[in-house]
């Protein structure tokens, strides 16, 4: 697993974008093979998807021919729903650049099949090839999409029951009322997320410190679910100085000497 450490947020997500835009133009993509990326909500994506969207108005990187799985969404939030995260992507990302709506996957979390749904949105991810790069966040549990405490590390997309801790956490896009939180989403698995082909994680802030620290230095373990990790054969973290708190100084010294001509991707920005 790499780590990447950063400065702040804004570096990280300049990384982050940099990576991804480097990936799709190395790839090439064309409508016969294109390239398929896994996407993450949340704010700790939200500085990524801003210099992506940058780089694709200055022309640098299109996503034309890019199919996108999201990670998750609640169950039974209205699609139009500020907070759902079909809207979260439609206001944070696609509107801004050039991709094909249709090549857009995000699960419905108010099909009327949840079970089915969940099964077709797998197996159109197979039916494209996989995905080529997960990208994702963390919860400060160490949770990964809305895999929590417990899930199987072999988990594939299902519908999950949230945790009081994530409740808590989400309820500030909800007035801060955690009755109006949803209780249950549908979730890619750490299975699927490990399927694909690279995985890149952003973690940022000083409460991500003690997850960051299970992930790089921990065991792996279903109570800290984004540990499976370890197990991907390219697997990277991109993280800022914050979120370091709780690193042993020799494993914060030891990344930031491995990676130090490496720190930065093909620098578009
Ligand atoms: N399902 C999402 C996760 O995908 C996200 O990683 C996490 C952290 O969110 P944030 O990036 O806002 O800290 O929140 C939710 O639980």
């Amino acid at each position: 697993m790499r780590l990447i450490i950063e400065p702040n947020y804004d570096q990280l997500s300049k990384w982050a974008a940099n990576y991804v835009a480097s990936r799709i133009q190395k790839a090439n993509p064309t409508a016969e093979k294109p390239f398929v990326l896994g996407l993450p909500t949340g704010s700790s994506p939200l500085g990524m998807y801003k210099n992506l969207i940058e780089l694709n108005k200055k022309g640098v990187v299109s996503f034309k021919h890019v199919i996108t799985f999201n990670m998750d969404e609640y169950v039974g939030l209205p699609k139009e729903h500020s907070e759902s995260y079909h809207s979260f992507m439609w206001n944070n990302f696609f509107s801004h650049i050039d991709i094909n709506p249709e090549n857009t996957n995000l699960l419905n979390g108010n099909a009327a099949d949840l079970e089915a749904e969940c099964a077709a949105y797998e197996a159109k991810m197979k039916a494209v090839g996989g995905v080529d790069l997960f990208l994702g966040g963390i919860g400060p549990d160490g949770h990964i999409a809305f895999n929590e405490p417990g899930s199987s590390l072999s988990s594939r997309t299902r519908i999950k029951t949230l945790t009081t801790d994530t409740i808590i956490a989400n309820s500030r896009f909800f007035d801060n009322d955690v009755n109006k939180v949803p209780k249950t989403a549908v979730t890619v698995g750490v299975g699927t997320v490990l399927d694909a082909k690279e995985v890149l994680i952003m973690v940022n802030g000083h409460n991500k410190a003690r997850a960051l620290a299970q992930v790089v230095e921990g065991s792996i373990n279903q109570m800290w679910t984004i540990t499976a990790l370890q197990l991907h054969p390219k697997g990277i973290i991109v993280c800022d100085e914050s979120a370091c708190a709780e690193l042993k100084v020799g494993t914060y010294n030891y990344f930031k000497d491995i990676e130090k001509d490496h720190l930065c991707p093909d620098s578009l920005i």
